[in-house]
């Protein structure tokens, strides 16, 4: 049980019961009553946080939609902290999918209908003049370890959101607060409408500019821009804060730790796949990135062979050299196939080689999509797939659960059960041939990037290296329950995210160390022991008021 700390409050009477980080409604003590002047505001009797759990979770029961739940949870969030995160601590496993994908999305999408109270920062073209002050004031008086950002460009697979584009900053913002124990109140959530082209350059620099000049040792966490911005902004400030682009590098972590767990029950090696990567944007790239480094770092392929185990497709069909250089975009000249290769390929009905073609002729071990093409694998695609291979490693990554290149249980049944399948969003388990159900991992960033970032604030570490990634993703696929049996999950559930995630955390600390780029001196067997230290709890502390203290 970890220790009650205490806190020293200047708000008393309705200023701290309408203060979400410092109330605790029935909760708050006889002493806390008297001292704050709330005897007469609450309840007489006083209620453990255990209670108000069971009460809230009853009623988040009443509501019966997710969106519902959503809004609910969403209320409760602006009203008291610590109940919020205690009462989704407890059932992890049922309220991620209401507060993240897919319910996230649909809240998203309805935004403005579904508005009561603002949260976080908005940073908006025409108040360009404004922003240096409208950040200043955000951060005033308060120690931020977290910047999590979305210029709302691609959310999801949901497309631009505008202003909606707070709700993932705030979602990826509560997740660092439940699976790894980054304390809410020292996260920043922003979302950023700069208007376009020229100026959302300028304005996207500027925005970096403030974080670094004033937010020095934080966190900056990328959510969900374009990918055009996305690669170019991590290009540009990988060497000079500690960025992280969530939707490329984490999901090339969460998705290299998922094809090692494969190639553990395949009994082979990543360097012998034949990967197809189906949508070549931001999550297809990061994740093509991620596996060759890979391929080059553990299994020793020189990058030029790596680079020839991926085969990728976008709106054009395969990404291949006779395509027009508006077709390449950025980062994909490594994996451009020759037109050679595909000499005599069947053309599809627009001229172009696609993803039922490139299946045939290459055969592919692994099959990813992160394309928003709901149902893109189809019968032919995974029957083909399966004829060239023993076991398909077919990834239908695309968020929300209703953009899925293909569900789990047509995967399963197309290949007769032999398929090794995780998903984007959460799914039920597959019945096998066999009667047995076979559980779907949630190959979701979120798997992973909360122990990646909090490994990189805990150790104040000045860069989020790629070495560092490379750590905690090993570390989540050594913990992988198909290494102990094959016919389980390809990865941990979300239930036991906070313990995973510890453990990446820890990873990625202990090699900031080893490589430098830590700003604390601990010794790696102390590591453990700081880390768990660090970790925000949801438990009420015991408040002294203070005219002094704290707001
Ligand atoms: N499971 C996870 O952890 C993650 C999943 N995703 C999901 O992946 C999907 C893509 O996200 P981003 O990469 O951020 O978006 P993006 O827009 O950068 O990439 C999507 C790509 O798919 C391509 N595409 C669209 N239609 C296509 C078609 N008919 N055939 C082939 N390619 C096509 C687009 O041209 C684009 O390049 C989304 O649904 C998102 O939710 C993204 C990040 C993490
Ligand atoms: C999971 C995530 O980051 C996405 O779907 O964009
Ligand atoms: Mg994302």
């Amino acid at each position: 049980m970890p220790a009650q700390p205490t806190f020293r409050v200047a708000l008393y009477g309705d200023a701290i019961l309408t203060n979400p980080k410092w109330n605790k409604g029935s909760a708050f003590t006889t002493a806390e009553r008297k001292a704050f002047d709330l005897t007469g505001r609450l309840p007489y009797r006083v209620n453990t946080l255990d209670e108000q759990c069971d009460r809230a979770y009853d009623q988040l029961q009443s509501r019966e939609s997710p969106l519902r739940k959503n809004s609910f949870l969403q209320s409760l969030k602006d009203q008291n902290y610590v109940l919020y995160y205690a009462l989704i601590s407890r059932h992890l496993e049922e309220l991620i999918p209401i507060i993240y994908t897919p319910t996230e999305a649909e809240a998203i999408s309805n935004y403005s209908h579904l508005f009561r109270r603002s949260e976080g920062l908005y940073l908006t073209f025409p108040h360009q003049d404004s922003m240096e002050e409208d950040f200043l004031e955000q951060i005033k008086g308060r120690d931020i370890d977290l910047v999590v950002c979305s210029d709302a460009e691609q959310i999801l697979g949901i497309g631009d959101q505008g202003v909606g584009g707070i709700g993932i900053a705030s979602a990826k913002a509560v997740i660092y607060a439940l699976i790894a124990g980054v304390n809410p109140s020292r996260t920043l959530s922003i979302t950023l409408d700069v208007g376009t082209d020229n100026e959302e350059l300028l304005n996207d620099r500027l925005f970096v500019q403030l974080v670094r000049q004033y937010l020095p040792h934080s966190l900056l966490h990328f959510e969900d821009f374009g990918v055009n911005n996305a690669k170019r902004l991590l290009d540009l400030y990988q060497d000079k804060h500690a960025v992280f682009n969530d939707d490329v590098q984490g999901t090339g972590a969460v998705t290299l730790a998922t094809l090692m767990s494969a190639v553990g029950v395949t009994k082979s090696k990543l360097s012998d796949q034949r990967i197809v990567v189906f949508g070549a944007g931001t999550a297809g790239l990061g994740i093509t990135r991620q596996v060759r480094d890979a391929m080059v770092t553990l299994d020793g392929l020189s990058p030029s062979e790596a680079n020839k185990r991926f085969y990728l497709l976008d709106r054009c069909g395969l990404v291949k050299a006779s395509l027009g250089r508006d077709q390449i975009r950025a980062g994909l000249e490594d994996f451009v196939r020759p037109d050679a290769e595909w000499a005599d390929a069947q053309a599809n009905a627009r001229g172009e080689v696609g993803l039922l073609e490139v299946v045939r002729r290459v055969r592919p071990t692994v099959l990813v999509g992160c394309s928003t093409v709901a149902g893109a694998f189809g019968e032919d695609v995974v029957r083909e797939m399966a004829r060239g291979t023993a076991r398909p490693i077919i990834l239908p990554l695309s968020n929300p659960s209703r953009l899925h290149e293909c569900t789990p249980q047509d995967a399963n049944d197309w290949t007769d059960g032999r398929a090794l399948l995780a998903t984007g969003s959460p799914f039920p388990p597959c019945k096998m041939p066999n009667g047995k159900d076979y559980i779907i991992a949630e190959c979701n960033n979120a798997l992973i990037y909360p122990g990646l970032g909090f490994g990189a604030i805990v150790s104040s570490s000045r860069a989020l290296t790629d070495t560092m990634i490379i750590a905690g993703t090993q570390r989540l696929a050594s913990l992988a329950p198909a290494l102990k049996d094959p016919d389980d999950a390809l990865l941990p559930d979300f239930g036991s995210a906070p313990a995973v995630n510890f453990e990446v955390a820890v990873a990625v600390a202990e090699q900031a160390i080893k490589e430098g780029t830590a700003g604390v001196d601990w010794k790696v067997e102390e590591v453990r022991e700081k880390v768990r230290d660090r970790q925000w709890r949801p438990i009420y502390g015991e408040y002294v008021y203070d005219p002094q203290g704290e707001r």
